[in-house]
């Protein structure tokens, strides 16, 4: 009775009702032929995968996980609605993984649809392929490899953790109040960052928990860069083009994060003129940009070259590193015979280096921190962050594009136009891959029944990529975490806020979406 006395009222409204009806029994059968051809998992007549991507935006790296388990194999496809362009094929199958990243390296480059969604990245090494990728990681992996960077490495981590974090956490300890462990821990690898890439000291890490504009910006840049993940690409140009949105925060941070770091790159230039000694990677490639026997002599563009390479190796270092140790602190704290085997380690190195009194009696300073070198050789420490990484890689998730047709181990067929998702994050979680306990922290599986560490298993632990693309700063980043992980649990201890809840956060780097929210004790052994 009410529609018809609507219909009547409204004939308009009845046309468009009538055309709209029309299209859709036109669009039906082209709509169920795409629905029959497609390949994609949860795919809508019409909108694809769309509304199931959409629907688990928030928690991706969790649903490709219960995907695979729920499909019993390692590859599944994403399809976007009907006519657009957007198609993904996401793996974990870690031979098609080790085929793309190292087998057939050259046919999955990053690709441009990577280059447009991080252009903030510039021409910095995440942003290149081929030749131009080739010279810049030349240039790097020579730098992180040389004696004199490992040895500032070394020295800037235990300065850090010295002179920063403890007294930070003695504060907090005395305090007796809590504190994000996150924010600590990214707080730490930005200074240090700063410290070996910049050569500047930057106190973010200090009891006033101050701002910083250039953190600031790269936090704000990094979440809105999220959302070009997870929006069709002609949504987000839309909001760039009209200057709205996330990408009007996006704009903004870009500007920001350029105007520092040119600033930064301006004064090393002028202590390099007036012979100041100045140490950390942008002295270094400042001095190679104008050596005529350098690879990077013949670029063009120097000072934009330098801002987006420092600004690439940057936020390649601190977020990573903040997001292994956060899960790291997390995992131990929910695992007290972790928590104690780790001390036993950190207890046996330890009384090689006490004093004695005159009684005999070992004393031990407090704070107890270690060096550097002595960590290196600690294998229950390293199994334990191996073991961290295995279950949260701090980047979950890489993207590559395809530039001929190819057929990958587990036969999945990848064409020209598709991306491919490469789900770390999904890979330590498969029992097909890391058994039936693969859910468990278990540092026990790194170590040889010798009481060695078993060599790395290249063939399915990929937290730092493998193949040409290897992160560069994978050594850097134990010494660094060592460094870390043994000053805090040796000299303090960490509870979680009971209540407090843990969850990923989407995409990019994997953090925890409230923080990690920690009682610190002092701790004396
Ligand atoms: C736990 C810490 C870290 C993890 C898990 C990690 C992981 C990774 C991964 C997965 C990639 C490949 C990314 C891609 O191809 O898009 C990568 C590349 C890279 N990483 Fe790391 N990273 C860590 C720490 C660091 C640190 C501390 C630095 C240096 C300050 C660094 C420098 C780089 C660079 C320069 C690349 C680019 C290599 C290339 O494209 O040739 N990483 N890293």
């Amino acid at each position: 009775m009410h529609l018809e006395y609507l219909l009547s009222s409204c004939p308009f409204i009845l046309k468009v009702f009538l055309i709209l009806c029309c299209l859709f029994l036109c669009v039906l059968p082209l709509g169920l032929y795409f629905k029959n051809t497609s390949k994609a998992v949860n795919y809508w007549i019409f909108f694809g995968t769309g509304p199931s991507l959409l629907w688990n935006s928030k928690r991706l790296s969790e649903w490709f996980a219960e995907v695979f388990i729920s499909l019993g194999k390692g590859s599944f496809y994403i399809d976007g609605p009907m006519f657009s362009k957007l198609r993904y094929l996401v793996t974990c199958h870690p031979q098609n993984i080790e085929y793309i990243l190292k087998t057939n390296f050259n046919n999955f480059p990053k690709g441009e649809s990577f280059r447009e969604a991080f252009d903030i990245l510039g021409d910095g090494i995440f942003n290149v392929d081929s030749d131009r990728w080739r010279m810049q990681r030349k240039m790097a992996h020579a730098e992180f490899a040389s004696r004199e960077f490992k040895t500032l490495v070394s020295n800037t981590s235990h300065k850090v953790v010295q002179e920063q974090l403890v007294p930070l956490l003695a504060h907090v300890a005395e305090q007796g109040s809590s504190i994000d462990l996150q924010d600590i821990c990214s707080r730490f690898a930005f200074d240090f960052n700063i410290s070996v890439i910049l050569g500047r000291h930057e106190n973010y890490l200090s009891i006033e928990l101050p701002s910083n504009e250039l953190a600031a910006a790269a936090d704000d840049a990094q979440e809105a860069l999220l959302y070009r993940q997870i929006r069709p690409t002609f949504f987000w140009k839309l909001l760039r083009m009209c200057g709205i949105g996330e990408e009007r925060k996006l704009k903004k941070a870009h500007k920001k994060v350029h105007h520092i770091l040119e600033d930064y790159i301006s004064h090393t230039r002028e202590d390099l003129l007036a012979g100041i000694k100045t140490y950390g990677l942008l002295s270094t490639y400042i001095r190679a940009l104008e050596d005529k026997t350098s690879i990077l002599f013949s670029l063009p563009k120097k000072d934009t070259f330098l801002r987006d390479e420092m600004l690439n190796f940057l936020i390649a270092g601190r977020d990573t590193i903040s997001s292994g140790l956060s899960w790291f602190f997390w995992l131990v704290s929910k695992t007290p015979a972790v928590e104690t085997k780790i001390l036993e380690e950190l207890i046996f190195l330890s009384s090689s280096k006490d004093r004695e009194d005159e009684t005999g009696s070992s004393i031990r300073n407090w704070p107890w921190i270690f060096g550097a070198e002595d960590l290196k050789g600690l294998v229950y420490l390293h199994a334990a962050l191996c073991e961290s990484l295995r279950l949260y890689p701090p980047l979950p998730f890489n993207r590559k594009s395809v530039v001929k047709k190819d057929q990958l181990p587990d036969g999945s067929t990848v064409a020209p136009g598709i991306e491919i998702l490469l789900s770390f994050y999904s890979v330590g979680r498969m029992p097909w891959v890391w058994g039936e306990d693969c859910l468990e922290f278990k540092p026990e599986r790194w170590i040889a029944e010798n009481g060695k560490l078993i060599t790395e298993p290249v063939d399915k632990f990929f937290p730092f990529n493998i193949g040409p693309r290897t992160c560069v700063g994978k050594d850097i980043s134990f010494t660094l975490m060592k460094s870390v992980v043994a000053a805090v649990l040796f000299n303090f201890h960490v509870e979680v806020v009971k209540g407090h809840h843990v969850c990923p956060k989407p995409f990019i780097n994997l953090h925890m979406t409230n923080g990690l929210k920690v009682n610190i004790k002092k701790r004396t052994i």
